[in-house]
Parts: structure tokens; sequence; C-alpha cells
């Protein structure tokens, strides 16, 4: 089998120009969606992403700000300009990008971001009200692997779908999103005996490792679908993914790209998401 080739860029685009005419109806109400980035230091791979993200607000006519901290920073400090924010109407989504300093606490900083205003859906309660059913931010990546799913026509109640790797930004929550939907569901990750035996039984993988070339063509079943969530560098500063591309694409059915796969997508669904956080807003004044 040669697989398909998931185009989760063009997916992007398409949910865009659906994002952007939400972004309209919210404007003519009078709230244009607003998000804040605070980015800490200056690691170069989250300027990227940073830039990305600001690119993509101002594409969809929303508004976005940029609160650029030292590496040095205080945890109050960064604290009392998230409290801030908590109250600054025009702002629906605060991103913290991550990783931070290791002198600063990760969740302390996560759960001080107001649960209407966590729009990378990484407050516990987002994370409580996913794991329930109820009305919540889903974490971009993983909601956005969900959209390319649907948009690519595969069906997911009944099939077995083993997730690599167990953050509590990939792995845990994407795992949960497929239970949702009725998936059975294996999570494997660095202590998991025999990892091929439980990757060969998946109907869909997901590698969330952090390990390019990760996995091969022997951990796929013959005519998987394979979500690479990876986002490395190789020895030749290449972006590549957690999956072999070549040997695996010829054996899956289909198969997410890095670059172009599920990259897009994650960036798409925080856009999403700070609409969804503008429309809420209206409805609570
Ligand atoms: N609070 C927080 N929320 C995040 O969502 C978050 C974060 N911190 N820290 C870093 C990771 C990483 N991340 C990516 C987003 C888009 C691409 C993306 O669009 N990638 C393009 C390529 C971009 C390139 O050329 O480097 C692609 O895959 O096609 C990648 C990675 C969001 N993250």
């Amino acid at each position: 089998m040669t697989a398909q080739i998931i185009n989760g860029k063009e997916i992007a685009e398409k949910k865009r120009v659906e994002i952007a005419e939400e972004v309209i109806r919210l404007k003519n109400l009078g709230v244009t969606p607003g998000l804040a980035v605070i980015l800490v230091g200056n690691n170069h791979a989250s300027r990227t992403y940073v830039r990305n993200k600001e690119k993509a607000c101002h594409e969809l006519g929303m508004n976005s700000i940029l609160i650029e901290m030292q590496e040095e920073v205080s945890e109050e400090e960064l604290l009392a300009k998230i409290a801030e924010l908590n109250e600054t109407p025009d702002i629906h989504g605060i991103l913290v990008q991550l990783p931070l300093p290791k002198h600063i606490d990760e969740k302390k900083v996560i759960e001080s971001i107001s649960p209407s205003k966590d729009v990378d859906g990484f407050h516990p309660i987002n994370i409580g009200r996913m794991m329930t059913g109820q009305n919540a931010f889903l974490p971009c990546t993983p909601y956005g692997i969900m959209v390319l799913l649907e948009e690519t026509g595969i069906s997911i109640p009944g099939k077995h779908v083993v997730v690599v790797g167990r953050s509590n930004i990939v792995g845990k929550p994407v795992g949960q999103l497929f239970l949702n939907q009725d998936a059975t569901v294996t999570y494997c990750h660095s202590k998991t005996k025999d990892l091929p035996l439980h990757t060969n039984q998946a109907d869909i993988l997901v590698a969330a490792v952090g390990i390019p070339n990760f996995i091969k063509a022997e951990h796929v079943k013959d005519g998987a679908v394979i979500i690479d969530v990876g986002i490395n560098r190789n020895e030749a500063g290449k972006l590549c993914g957690d999956v072999a591309f070549d040997e695996v694409a010829k054996k899956a059915g289909y198969i997410t790209p890095v670059p172009k796969g599920v990259g897009p997508m994650t960036i798409t669904m925080l856009m999403y998401n700070t609409v969804k956080s503008a429309a809420e807003s209206l409805n609570r004044d």
C-alpha cells in the first residue's frame, strides 16, 4: 500500500476561511477577537511559532498582542501580567508560550489563567471538562488532529487508537478525545514493554514522542492511519517528525507529513478557540 498524504496545510486553510467568517460576524456585533501571547526569554523555535500565530491572527482580521519578557523575569511579575490580561475585556485568549524558564512554576502559571481565556486548553478546569464531555476549550494540537481525521473522512468509533507519548499537552488529551468519540485507546510510553506489539494493532497510530524517525515500518500495520505530531530538527537542521516517513508511507493507508501536517492545524485551532472565547464573552454580558 502507498499512503495517502493528509495535507494539513490545505485543511487548515479551509478551516481558516470558516473562522474568518465568524470573525466578521463578531465584528458586526462589536467584538474583535483578541489573543495575547506571552513569550518569556529568547528560544528560537518559540519565536517562529509566535510569529506564525501573530500572522494567522492578522490574516483572520483578529487582534493580537505579543508580550515579551526577559528570561530572568520573576514568577510574580509574570503572574501579575496574566492577572491584568484576565481582566482586560478586549483580550479573549491568553497563551503563555511553553516551555518556561526553570525558575518559573509552569503549573502555577497555567492555573493563573482564567479558564474562560485559556485558549490553549491547558487549565485543569478545561482538562476536567474535556474528560467529562462538557463544553471546554480543547487543547489545540489534539483538537487539530480530530479535525484532520474528520475532514479526511476517517471514522473513529470502534477503531483501535494507539498513542505513543503521554505528555499533558498532546499524548494524554488526544487519547481522551479519541475515547470521547468511542475509540478503543492504548497509551504507550518509555516504560512500555514490546512497543511494536502494541503499535501493530493500531488502526490509527499517533506518534507524539519527540524523537526523529522513532516510528518505523516494523511498528505499523498495513493500511493504518499515521498521525505524526513530532516537531524535531534532524542532524542537517531540517524539520522532521517522529515517523520515518518514507518507509512508513509505503505501508500505511494515510499519513500526515512534517511540516504541513499537524502543525498548521495547531495554530488554526488556537484561532478557533480565541474566536469561540470572543463569542462566549458576548453571551456573558
Ligand atoms: N502554550 C503553548 N501552546 C502551544 O500551542 C505551543 C507552545 N506553548 N509551545 C510550543 C509548541 C509548538 N507549537 C507549534 C505550533 C505550530 C507549528 C507549525 O505550524 N509548524 C509548521 C512548520 C513551522 C516551521 O517551519 O518551523 C508545520 O508543521 O508545517 C509547530 C509547532 C505550538 N506549541
